[in-house]
């Protein structure tokens, strides 16, 4: 049997008025999993995404590998189970000042693919989002541009690529990842991604992913989850829509 990465159990969360988004949310996943979550625009896919990643304030419990969050340290439990935004215009810099930014954080240390060695102050910066991002079709130079001068997709492919190149990830909530891409572009991606779940090189065991492209959740998807009002369901490939 399986073991499950996260348990989520009687979750819920509110509008800050008070009025509930969702309640009674509780699912597991486990290792191999892909979750593809389901539900109408509004329903509350992101916001639950950002329960999970301990961004948004919620009610219930959330065990990863059978402890809480806090028992890690919110800023550990967040590299491995890992938010990955649709959007990242808001971001200064540029992506390799944003990876220098984020390898120096002690939460994103003690991980096999960082080079323990330092220049000055500087940590040495892992290759490998920047390997992934090349697969997927970004130059080089790419790295060293603003974030408000690369194109949607870009951006989406670059920052996917360093929250899967980083290798902290146990898990990856993904946030329609590829909705800005064509659709070439967007199954090489996938591909890629399937492809880490299963071979497992980089740590990755699991995906959430939010998707309105049908027939990507049936080409990605091991699991259909949809979102009401009153907790999740899951769902046949069949019945998913
Ligand atoms: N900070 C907030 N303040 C008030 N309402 C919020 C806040 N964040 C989310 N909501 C509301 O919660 C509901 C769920 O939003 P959410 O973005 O999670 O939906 P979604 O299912 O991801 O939607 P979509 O498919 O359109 O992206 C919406 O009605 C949204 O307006």
């Amino acid at each position: 049997m399986t073991e499950a990465i996260l348990q989520i159990r009687d979750l819920g969360c509110s509008r800050p008025q008070g009025d509930p988004i969702f309640e009674h949310v509780n699912f597991s996943v486990n290792e191999g999993d892909i979750v593809i979550l389901q539900g109408k625009s509004g329903s509350g896919k992101s916001t639950l995404m950002k329960c999970l990643a301990h961004l948004n304030l919620y009610d219930g419990e959330i065990f990863y590998r059978g402890q809480t969050p806090h028992s890690y340290g919110i800023p550990i439990y967040r590299t491995r189970v890992q938010y990955v935004p649709q959007r990242t215009s808001l971001l200064p810099g540029t992506p390799r000042d944003f990876m220098r930014a984020i390898s120096s954080f002690s939460s994103f240390k003690h991980r096999p693919s960082l080079d323990k060695q330092k220049v000055g102050n500087q940590p040495v910066l892992s290759d490998k989002p920047i390997e992934v991002a090349g697969a997927w079709g970004i130059e080089h130079e790419l790295w060293d541009r603003g974030w408000g001068d690369l194109s949607g997709g870009e951006a989406q492919r670059i920052a996917l690529a360093i929250a899967v190149g980083m290798q902290t990830a146990e898990v990856l909530l993904l946030d329609e990842p590829t909705s800005a891409l064509d659709p070439d572009t967007s199954e090489t991606v996938e591909k890629y991604l399937v492809g880490e779940v299963k071979k497992g090189e980089t740590g990755l065991k699991a995906i959430v992913w939010i998707t309105h492209f049908e027939e990507q959740g049936r080409r990605v998807g091991t699991r259909f989850l949809r979102i009401t009002p009153n907790g999740v369901q899951e769902e046949s490939q069949d019945s998913a829509v």
